[in-house]
Formats: C-alpha cells, sequence, structure tokens
C-alpha cells in the first residue's frame, strides 16, 4: 500500500511555482495575482481562504482577499466581481463557496472573466474543460489529477467509481477520468444519493473518488482488494480532545480501508493540500494568459 502523499507533492508543485517566480521578478516582470472575495464569517470557509493566501506568500504571488459581510446582497457582490474583472493588477480570482442564501451562485459565477477565472467553475471554461480544451481545471479534480500522474497510477480501461456529483469535485471529475490521455481513458461510473446499492458498485471499482462528506462513509467490505481509494471528503468532527475543538475527517474508513488499497490518501494531508496548489498553477496560468491578452 502507497500513501498518495498530497502534502509533500503540493510543498513540490509550491517549490517549483517559486522557482517560476523568482524567473519572473529576474526578469522584471510583475508577479502573479490572486484575489479571493469571502462573504460571512463562515469557519471552514475563513480556514481554506487564510490557507490560499499563505500559499501565495509562500511561493511569492500578490494576494488579496475582500470579505464582505454575511447580508451582502447579489447586487452588491456582483458590482465586486465587476470591480476585480477590470482591475489590471488582479490576475485571477476566486469567490469562495458556500454562498449566503440570498445570493444566486450560478449567476455570481457567470460574472467573472472567463480568463480570470482560476477556479475553473465558469460555464464557459467548464464545458471548454468537457470538450478537451485548454482551459483552468478546478483545483480539487486538477489535484487528484496531478497526484494520479506523480504516483503514475495507472488509469488506462481502469473502472473508476465518483461517488457525488457536485459542480466542483464529483461531475468535473467524472468528466476528466474519462478523456482521452493520462490520468483519463478510464470506464466512469457517477454515483449520487439516488444510486441503488452503492456497494455492488464500489466493489467492482478499480479507482473510488470518495467527495460525499460523510465521515467514515466507504468501508473495507464496500472496496476490492487493490483499489486506488481518493478521499476528497473534508468533514470537521467535533473532539474535545483536539486542541481546535474538533478533528478533518474524511470520507473514507481510513484504517481498514487501507489494508485492502494499492493507493490511498489520507485526510489531512491529501486532497485538501493539492486543492491548493493547483489553484496556485492556475493562477500562474492566469498571468501568463493575462499577459498574452
Ligand atoms: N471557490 C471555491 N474554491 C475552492 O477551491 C473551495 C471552495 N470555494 N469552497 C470550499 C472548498 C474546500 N476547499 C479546500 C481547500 C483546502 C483544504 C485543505 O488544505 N485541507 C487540509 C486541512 C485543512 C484544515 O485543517 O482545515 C487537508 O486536507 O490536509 C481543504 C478544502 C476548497 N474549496
Amino acid at each position: 500500500m502507497t500513501i498518495l502523499d498530497g502534502k509533500k507533492v503540493s510543498n513540490d508543485i509550491k517549490d517549483e511555482i517559486a522557482e517560476e517566480v523568482k524567473k519572473m521578478k529576474a526578469n522584471g516582470e510583475k508577479v502573479p495575482h490572486l484575489a479571493a472575495i469571502i462573504v460571512g464569517n463562515d469557519g471552514a470557509s475563513l480556514t481554506y481562504v487564510g490557507s490560499k493566501v499563505r500559499a501565495c506568500e509562500r511561493v511569492g504571488f500578490e494576494s488579496t482577499m475582500v470579505r464582505l459581510s454575511n447580508t451582502t446582497s447579489e447586487i452588491e457582490l456582483l458590482d465586486r466581481i465587476e470591480e476585480l474583472n477590470n482591475d489590471d493588477n488582479i490576475d485571477g480570482f476566486i469567490i469562495q463557496l458556500p454562498l449566503p442564501p440570498q445570493i444566486d451562485t450560478q449567476k455570481v459565477l457567470m460574472a467573472v472573466n472567463p480568463d480570470k477565472d482560476v477556479d475553473g467553475f465558469h460555464p464557459m471554461n467548464f464545458g471548454k474543460m468537457a470538450l478537451d480544451m485548454s482551459t483552468f481545471i478546478p483545483a480539487t479534480p486538477f489535484g487528484i489529477l496531478e497526484l494520479l500522474e506523480r504516483y503514475n497510477v495507472s488509469t488506462k480501461g481502469k473502472h473508476t467509481v465518483v461517488i457525488g456529483r457536485s459542480h466542483i469535485v464529483g461531475r468535473p471529475m467524472s468528466i476528466l477520468m474519462g478523456r482521452k490521455g493520462f490520468p483519463g481513458n478510464s470506464t466512469v461510473t457517477l454515483t449520487h444519493s439516488h444510486t441503488k446499492n452503492i456497494t455492488q458498485i464500489t466493489s467492482q471499482a478499480d479507482i473510488i473518488i470518495s467527495a460525499l462528506g460523510v465521515p467514515n462513509f466507504l468501508k473495507a467490505e464496500m472496496v476490492k482488494e487493490d483499489a486506488v481509494i481518493i478521499d476528497v471528503g473534508i468533514t470537521r468532527v467535533a473532539d474535545e480532545s483536539s486542541p481546535k475543538g474538533y478533528v478533518i475527517t474524511g470520507d473514507v474508513d481510513f484504517e481498514n480501508v487501507s489494508k485492502k488499497a494499492s493507493f490511498i490518501t489520507p485526510v489531512p494531508g491529501g486532497v485538501g493540500p493539492m486543492t491548493i496548489a493547483m489553484l496556485l498553477k492556475n493562477t500562474l496560468l492566469a498571468r501568463e494568459r493575462h499577459l498574452a491578452r
């Protein structure tokens, strides 16, 4: 069994990006600048955006965090997006999800200039991804592909089962694993809340990508020997014995499933850190595209 060490790989990627930034600086070029809009005070969202800002500092990017109150109207948010779209200093930006209920998420994501959409959530970029055109690939799926690639995990002709059809993980992942090339060429099954007899499906899988958000959902009885297990779940479970008062728990019963797996991602230290590294990678790409405009 091999642990797919997202923490380590993400650090390697950050080092590679930092090298690129050094070269840009040596050439007198402006460094990439990422902005993040965060609406409200959700603890987990603030933690993630904080990690993104710190990651920018580490690789030498500029970053801007735009904090808006929980009562922000859709119009106000659209105005802020327009400002970032028109701000020549900003190469790329993200709107941290989820958004409060008074805001129509799809409408907001459609307002982002596709050339600055480093999350890859705009329908134009999602469509390009589905059509194998060059674009921003959403950071979490992109991170999973990168992990599979760097550990040379074989995907061709394998049966990949994706659990969860969210717009940011499950749906794009199901498209990407079935694309031509590596990592891809998989036969994909997308499962969700209406799937019947999920164990029958997961136990046939060569690769399982679980993006459900139900702690310890995937049990050893549900996976076959030597399966590849990618755990995208990151649920905070209350735990008074830990310093933060909670522990981050994945979708996978790691202790038991890891005994059967050929490769497995841990939580924390697996897919999460990769997400942040790939957001930086997309920002670097956005800087290059910006220069080309
Ligand atoms: N517009 C938008 N883009 C996103 O990419 C986005 C988002 N909204 N909303 C929420 C999800 C979630 N997400 C994570 C990023 C890093 C970790 C991460 O670094 N996790 C650490 C643990 C972090 C901790 O201690 O809380 C780990 O798994 O090792 C997790 C989750 C990005 N998301």
